[in-house]
Formats: structure tokens, C-alpha cells, sequence
């Protein structure tokens, strides 16, 4: 099922299979990562992620891959920070970030990232612009150069100085408080404020090494007021005569609740408009069209206690703000809009059934059409000529690779261009299944069987379900990786239940406000058909999970006891005490109620209200700094485990947040959830991982 070619060299070859057995050698296997264009077409860049020498990081290097796929893809930076973020100057040189010393410079005790530039025709990389907060993102104007960054700036600190003083005075004064007036106050793994990312003009960067002495980079703030913003978005792009900067601003949405909307600033003078300002959506990712007079953004219809949010693609005049809706009827949910090279068209991604496909509409009308078949897409690169697209491809036997598309073809499965990162074999097969749940609605999953799985050798069986739940199985994932199992035999269900994103508004409206409802039916009916084939053995089965996925395993344990094991990572046991200490409460109380005042859907489906019934043994994995799921998730779920005698584990993190983001504990993960399994499913004696 997924296309691939040949390793670039022999450095970067991925003996796939037999690392999946091996698990020092999966977190070995490169990871790509961002993708960029140039602007003449001719060079492409891709952030690889390797293990650092010790084996305790994972480090991000860009190398370069020959669009034209002919060409061995070749390593461009090395540094022991590692290099991200990289964006593609018209004069062909090549920007990221990096938070690498600066040649002769003294080093740093915490260093922070700077943006780089990288001569297009060879030479060293040098640092052009810094900031006491650091670099965290960048855009170009294509046509002129012009570039603008996002840097954390503290109240008062759009002078590099002033900022910096203020960071200081703080650290002298052993001070690390945040006083809060507004909501939220933290995001996913970290905290928001006492700095906020303020946006700054640098202008058109100089082409040489500066001389010894001269001015550094004049930055301006265009941002000066900007408070802390909940993270949900906040991209910036520049037209291409880099005249306006078009960005996503968070407002107030009543008293503890934000929106995005999208503003367009003139880079002059700063004078700002709201372009796309609706009180019932949040409204993001903006992209300028070619000639500069025109936006595609993605509008999300905000939920409501009765509907889920939807979601469509507005294309709107930069001279008067008119919009129109370029996707109307179409039943999927777009992003990351591009705009074609003559303008005439957008390109888009959406799940559609299973796979995260590109799409192409027409601006002046017509229904969107399908360009890619199999796999999962992002990253999407439009070549200015016109004559081709770039992606990265995964998907649950492939992960990312670069391709190259035709602009126009629809339902195209195209070959890796030769990159480092390209699996030559995986421990099994991949095959996608159907089942028929109790309405006859079709539920879609993938199915991963290991080596060796016949009618003689039955295999045993794991779901495994998404988190989300607004999302779907349809990519590769390095965080739950079905082929770890396979290698030691299991099977993996990949089902995608009602709330699955790619089967339409009313497959989500199945499940919404019940996720003890369709989604957990329709999970055992995926299980039910799966555990009908005579590859699959009924008897040795398990469920698992993580986030939304760790809601489902909780509720699974209390309303099953067909499984032999259920492991659950990050998971929601008491939905009200997480609708109120999550991030963003206000999300899912959209979805939930009030708890105090409507407290009927946390009542029938907060899997801690049927604690009493739960006999399956568990694995529970959380992580101290996990500020979506709060860790007293685990805590209280842990308690009433251990109160009833349920045979139960905890594996505890105490710096890993939502993810598990360090090779050491990325391997101790998967070698704790094979250790449980084995002991439950297959009945070998418990062998606790050496290092815990
Ligand atoms: C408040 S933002 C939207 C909620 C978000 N949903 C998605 C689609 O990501 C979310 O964070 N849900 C978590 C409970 C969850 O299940 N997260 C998933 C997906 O990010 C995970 O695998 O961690």
C-alpha cells in the first residue's frame, strides 16, 4: 500500500522491519518533519529528527531534497540544539531557527533560539536576528523578502533591552510567578504570561555578513499591546509585497472564553482592521492569494451543546472584507488552505474516510476535487510555477515522506522522493476493515496483522483507540505505533467510531455530548466483526487508549469485561473536574454543559460514576505536566482502582506532559504497556522494565 523508493544514502537507510522489535532502534529511525519550497521551485527542505549522541534527545537537522527526485537528499545543518522552522528567502537563501551559539560567542545558560539564514549558494549559516525571549516563528514576504518574526516579549519589553531587564530583575529576585487576570492561564505543557509572543517587522535581512561594528537588525514591534493568547492558533503570513500582515488575534468570547478571529495590518504603519471578525467561529489559518488581494481562511462554526462544530473554507477581499464560502455542501472538514499559483484555485486538506487527502476547489465555483488516493498528507507546497505540489505522506504503513504531486490529478498515490526516513519493511500488513453498527452505520478502521497470523497461529487482538475524538486513524504515528505490537505478535484495531473526522457532520452528531453512546458502540462492533476471522484469536484481547482514546479504555472497563487488560494514557476519568481543569474548559463545557447546571451528560457518561464495575486489570500512564488532561485525572482514577482491589499499575511521569517527548521515556512507555500486555493477554509472568 504505500509507495516508496530507495534510501538517499546509506546514512539515512531505515532497516525497518526488525527496529520495531527493538525498541532502542524505533526510537533510532529518523522522523521528518516540516517541509519548504523555494521559491524558484528547484530546492526543498525537510526537518529530520535523529537521536542526539547520548540517546537522551531527539535532534532536528534540515536537509535538503532534490524536488525533481533524482537527486540523494543531503544534510545542510548540524548543530547539538538542532535547526527548525524553515523558510525559503526569495534570494534564495534558507531561514530557520536554532537556538546554536554563535561562533566565538560565550556560551549561554539557557540558551535561546535565533533565526538563521543560510546562503543559498553554500557557505555558513549565520545568525541575523535574536531576541531575549528567542525566535519562535517566521514569515517571508515572497515577492520582496521582507520578513516578520514572533518573539515571547515581556509586558513593556518591545525594546530588546527593556525585555531583557525585565527577565533579569526577575531571575535576580528568585521570582517565577505569574499573576493572571483573564483565562486561560495555561496551554497543552506550559504556562502562559508573565511574556506574551508579540509579532516584529525585521524588514528585508541583509544578503552579506555584516561588517564588525554595524547596526544588528533593526526589529520594530507591530504587536506592542499583545497580551498572552490561549496558543490555539496564532499564525501570521505576509502578502507577498510584504504591504500587509494578515494574522489570527484571540478576543474575548464572554467572561472565560476566547475566539480566534483573523486581522489584517498594514506593515507601515500599523494601522490594523478585523477582516473576518464572527461572534460564532473562530477563524484561522490565513493565506494571501498570489497577487496579494484576496485571503482563504478556514471558519470552525463554534459547537453548542446541540451541534458540533463544523467547519468550511471563506475566501475574502483584502479591499472591502467581502466573503464568500468556497466550500459549501462539501461534508468534510478543510485546512491549511494554499492558494493555486495563477490564483484561480485553493488547495486544501481534509480527513476523508480514513485518509488525509489534498483537495483542489475552484475559486469561481465547483465542488472540491480529490488529487491524492491512500495516505495522509500535510505540509503542502504549491510551486510557484504552477507545474507541481509537495507534501509529506504518511500513513499507517508509511511515515512522512516527501512527494511530489501534479497540480490538478485527482486521486494520485505518488512515490517517496528519495529522503532519509523511508522504511524498506514493516514486522506485518496493513488492511482496512468495516463493520456495521447497530443503526447500519458503516465504521471504518484499519487493521494491523502481524507476521504470521493464519487460521493455525490466530493472533491476539488490540484496540487501540484514537484521542480526539474529533479526529481519525489515518497516518503514521511515531506516539502510537501499532507496528511496536505487531513485531511481538499482536494484532492492532485502528477503528473510527462516531465523532471520527472524514464520515461527515452526522457520523460527529452520533456521538456528540455521549461518548458512552455510538463511539463505544460502535468500537465493539468494529471488535465484534475483527474478532471473526479466523487470523484473529477472541479469547487473548485488549483495549487501549490515550487522551480522548484513555476516556474510551476507562469507559470500556466499566462497561465491559471482554478484554483481558485495558491500559489507559492521559486519560478523562471524572469529566467534571476535567471540563474545570483542563486548559480550555470553555471547549468542552460547549459540548458538556455547565456541570452545575446541566449535569445530565457528565452524569451518563463520566466513566468515575461506574467505578464499582470495573474487574479488568489496568494500566494507568500519565504525565505530572499534561495540562490538558491534568494529572489529578489519574490520581483520582488511580485511587478508586487501588480502593477496589482492581489489579491495576501506574506508570508515573513526572516531567513528560500530554506526549511522552524523550526517547528514554518513550521507550520505557511502549516497554511497560508489552510488559502488561504480555502478562494479561498471553499469560506470561509480570517482567517489570530493568530501569523502574
Ligand atoms: C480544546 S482543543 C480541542 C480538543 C483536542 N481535540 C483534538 C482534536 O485534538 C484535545 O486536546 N483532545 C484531547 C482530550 C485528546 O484526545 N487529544 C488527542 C489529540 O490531540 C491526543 O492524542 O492527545
Amino acid at each position: 500500500m504505500s509507495p516508496s523508493a530507495p534510501a538517499s544514502d546509506a546514512s539515512s537507510t531505515s532497516p525497518g522491519g526488525s527496529a520495531f522489535a527493538d525498541l532502542a532502534a524505533f526510537v533510532a529511525l529518523p522522523r521528518l518533519g516540516g517541509l519548504a519550497l523555494s521559491a524558484d521551485g528547484s530546492r526543498l527542505a525537510v526537518s529530520v529528527q535523529t537521536l542526539d549522541p547520548e540517546g537522551k534527545k531527539w535532534q532536528s537537522a534540515l536537509w535538503e531534497v532534490d524536488p525533481a527526485g533524482n537527486r540523494p537528499a543531503r544534510r545542510l545543518t548540524r548543530s547539538a540544539p538542532g535547526e527548525s522552522s524553515p523558510v525559503w528567502s526569495p534570494d534564495g537563501s534558507l531561514l530557520f531557527t536554532s537556538a546554536r551559539p554563535e561562533p566565538g560567542a560565550k556560551e549561554q545558560t539557557e540558551p535561546k533560539a535565533g533565526l538563521w539564514s543560510l546562503p543559498g549558494d553554500g557557505g555558513e549559516a549565520r545568525l541575523v536576528l535574536t531576541r531575549p525571549g528567542g525566535i519562535s516563528g517566521v514569515a517571508v514576504a515572497t515577492g520582496t523578502g521582507e520578513v516578520v518574526v514572533a518573539a515571547a516579549t515581556m509586558p513593556g519589553g518591545s525594546d530588546a533591552r527593556a525585555d531583557e531587564q525585565r527577565r533579569t530583575r526577575r531571575t535576580d529576585a528568585g521570582v517565577s510567578a505569574i499573576l493572571h487576570e483573564t483565562y486561560p492561564v495555561r496551554y497543552w505543557d506550559h504556562d502562559l504570561g508573565p511574556a506574551s509572543p508579540h509579532l516584529f517587522w525585521a524588514g528585508r535581512l541583509p544578503v552579506d555578513e555584516p561588517a564588525t561594528g554595524a547596526d544588528p537588525v533593526e526589529l520594530r514591534d507591530l504587536t506592542p499591546d499583545a497580551v498572552p493568547p490561549s496558543g490555539a492558533d496564532g499564525s501570521f503570513t505576509l502578502s507577498p509585497d510584504g504591504r500587509l500582515l494578515a494574522r489570527v488575534e484571540e478576543v474575548p468570547d464572554g467572561p472565560a472564553a476566547r475566539r480566534d478571529r483573523v486581522v489584517l495590518m498594514d506593515t507601515a504603519d500599523g494601522s490594523t482592521r478585523p477582516l473576518v471578525d464572527d461572534p460564532s467561529a473562530d477563524v484561522f489559518a490565513p493565506a494571501f492569494s498570489p497577487d496579494g488581494s484576496a485571503l482563504v481562511c478556514v471558519r470552525q462554526a463554534m459547537s453548542t451543546y446541540a451541534e458540533p462544530p463544523d467547519h468550511t473554507l471563506l475566501l475574502v477581499e483584502v479591499a472591502d472584507g467581502a466573503v464568500r464560502e468556497l466550500t459549501e455542501g462539501f461534508d468534510r472538514w478543510p485546512s491549511a488552505p494554499q492558494f493555486s499559483a495563477d490564483g484561480t484555485a485553493v488547495y486544501f486538506l481534509a480527513d476523508d474516510d480514513g485518509r488525509h487527502a489534498v483537495f483542489r476547489v475552484p475559486v469561481d465555483g465547483g465542488p472540491p476535487l480529490r488529487l491524492t488516493g491512500d495516505g495522509a498528507y500535510s505540509d503542502l507546497q504549491v510551486a510557484r510555477d504552477g507545474s507541481a505540489l509537495y507534501a509529506l505522506r504518511s500513513a499507517y504503513d508509511s511515515p512522512p515522506v516527501p512527494v511530489r504531486l501534479d497540480p490538478e490529478t485527482p486521486l494520485q498515490d505518488p512515490p517517496a522522493l528519495p529522503a532519509p526516513g523511508t522504511l524498506d519493511r514493516l514486522p506485518g500488513t496493513l488492511h482496512e476493515v468495516a463493520a456495521t453498527a447497530s443503526d447500519g452505520t458503516r465504521v471504518q478502521s484499519w487493521l494491523v496483522l502481524p507476521e504470521g497470523a493464519s487460521v493455525e497461529t490466530p493472533a491476539p487482538l488490540v484496540l487501540w483507540v484514537h484521542g480526539g475524538p474529533l479526529m481519525s486513524w489515518n497516518s503514521w504515528s511515531w506516539r502510537w505505533c501499532p507496528w511496536v505490537l505487531a513485531a511481538r505478535g499482536y494484532a492492532v484495531l485502528l477503528p473510527n467510531p462516531a465523532l471520527s473526522q472524514g464520515f461527515g457532520q452526522d457520523f460527529v452528531r452520533r456521538g456528540w455530548g455521549e461518548w458512552g453512546g455510538a463511539p463505544y458502540t460502535d468500537l465493539m462492533a468494529a471488535v465484534d466483526a475483527v474478532e471473526q476471522r479466523p487470523d484473529i484469536d477472541a479469547s487473548r484481547t485488549a483495549a487501549m487508549g490515550g487522551s480522548f482514546g484513555g476516556y474510551m479504555a476507562n469507559w470500556i472497563a466499566t462497561q465491559t469485561d471482554r478484554f483481558r487488560a485495558i491500559v489507559t494514557h492521559a486519560s478523562l476519568w471524572d469529566l467534571d473536574s476535567f471540563t474545570g481543569t483542563t486548559d480550555l474548559a470553555y471547549y468542552w463545557q460547549q459540548e458538556w454543559g455547565d456541570p452545575l447546571r446541566e449535569p445530565k451528560r457528565y452524569e451518563q457518561n463520566s466513566p468515575h460514576r461506574y467505578a464499582d464495575a470495573i474487574r479488568t486489570p489496568m494500566l494507568v500512564i500519565h504525565g505530572d505536566r499534561d495540562f490538558r488532561v491534568p494529572v489529578g485525572e489519574a490520581l483520582r482514577l488511580w485511587y478508586d482502582l487501588q480502593k477496589r482491589g482492581v489489579p491495576s499499575r501506574f506508570l508515573y511521569f513526572p516531567d513528560e506532559n500530554h506526549w511522552v517527548l524523550t526517547p528514554g521515556n518513550s521507550q520505557i512507555w511502549y516497554a511497560t504497556v508489552l510488559a502488561f500486555l504480555a502478562e494479561h493477554v498471553l499469560g506470561e509472568a509480570w517482567q517489570r522494565p530493568e530501569l523502574l
